[in-house]
């Protein structure tokens, strides 16, 4: 296999230290080095992000997970996405992607960078999705089936330039939920979460290829952290069975 995900490409990318000593760098214009905003104590902390299609499983894993006593769980901030003082910019987003998209993304991207900023207690703090995945994949989903304008794609990424430029924000370890697309369809329905019921298979597809080109190809996006590749089609005692075989690798990725 020539994935960039695999086991075997870990051994060779650089030491967790020195990954985040590179990142915690930046070079402006006047090749002057200046460090990045860094939150006390995060140096510290390993950070594993669960990322994944819609409905492939994430808050399953992450409920799992959530009965160890030493990681401490953050799950998507969805409630926030459907209630903002009593507005739902994701019914919205589904109802008029043209109109409405850049509102939630905005929202998505101001409410993913208050979780990796989270102030946890536990030496490993385990979050559902991240900054990076909300901008490479669902920003990038709306710009590249048009349904985003052009001057909302470029102030989103502005924004997101900026903020993981002079912000640290660092991911030890990406869990990747890889799955069909059918299954996650399959598992939507069986949610059936109101603002989701207009969402197609093809949908659902778009995403997937995304999550592909950007976690397993790495043709599109820049990958922050080496990715543990979970096939996650299987039923849910397979797929605990799984996260059991995977958990010390999970618990020591910092030492990655
Ligand atoms: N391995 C599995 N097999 C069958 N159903 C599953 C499995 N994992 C999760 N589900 C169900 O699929 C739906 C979506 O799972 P969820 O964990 O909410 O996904 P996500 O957080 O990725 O959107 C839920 O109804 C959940 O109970
Ligand atoms: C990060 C992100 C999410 N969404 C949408 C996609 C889904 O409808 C929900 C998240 O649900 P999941 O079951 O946890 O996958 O939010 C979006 O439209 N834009 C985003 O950036």
């Amino acid at each position: 296999q020539t994935l960039c995900g695999s086991w075997r490409r870990w051994r060779k990318s650089p030491a967790r230290n020195q990954r985040r000593a590179l990142s915690n760098n930046i070079i402006n214009n006047n090749n002057i080095i200046t460090e990045k905003l860094v939150r006390n104590g995060d140096n510290k902390k390993t950070v594993v992000c669960i990322e994944g299609n819609i409905a492939s499983g994430k808050t399953t894993c992450l409920e799992y997970f959530s009965k160890t006593s030493n990681i401490e769980i953050l799950t998507e901030p969805i409630s926030k996405w459907r209630n903002v003082r009593g507005h739902n910019p994701l019914g919205l987003m589904y109802q008029d992607p043209r109109r409405w998209g850049i509102t939630l993304q905005t929202y998505v991207q101001l409410t993913m960078l208050e979780r990796h900023l989270a102030a946890t207690s536990a030496p490993v703090m385990m979050m559902e999705r991240s900054i990076f995945s909300a901008k490479y994949i669902f920003v990038e989903n709306l710009f590249q089936s048009g349904k985003m304008p052009e001057v909302d794609y470029a102030v989103l990424s502005e924004w997101f330039d900026w903020i993981t430029t002079n912000i640290f924000l660092p991911v030890d370890l990406i869990v990747y939920l890889q799955t069909s697309p059918q299954t996650c369809h399959e598992r939507l329905k069986q949610r059936c979460r109101e603002e989701e019921k207009v969402i197609p298979l093809e949908y659902l597809e778009s995403i997937h290829q995304l999550h592909e080109d950007w976690l397993i190809r790495c043709t599109s996006s820049p990958v922050p952290a080496p990715v543990l590749v979970i096939p996650a089609d299987h039923d849910l005692q397979k797929m605990l069975h799984q996260y059991e075989e995977h958990r010390d690798k999970i618990l020591t990725a910092s030492n990655l």
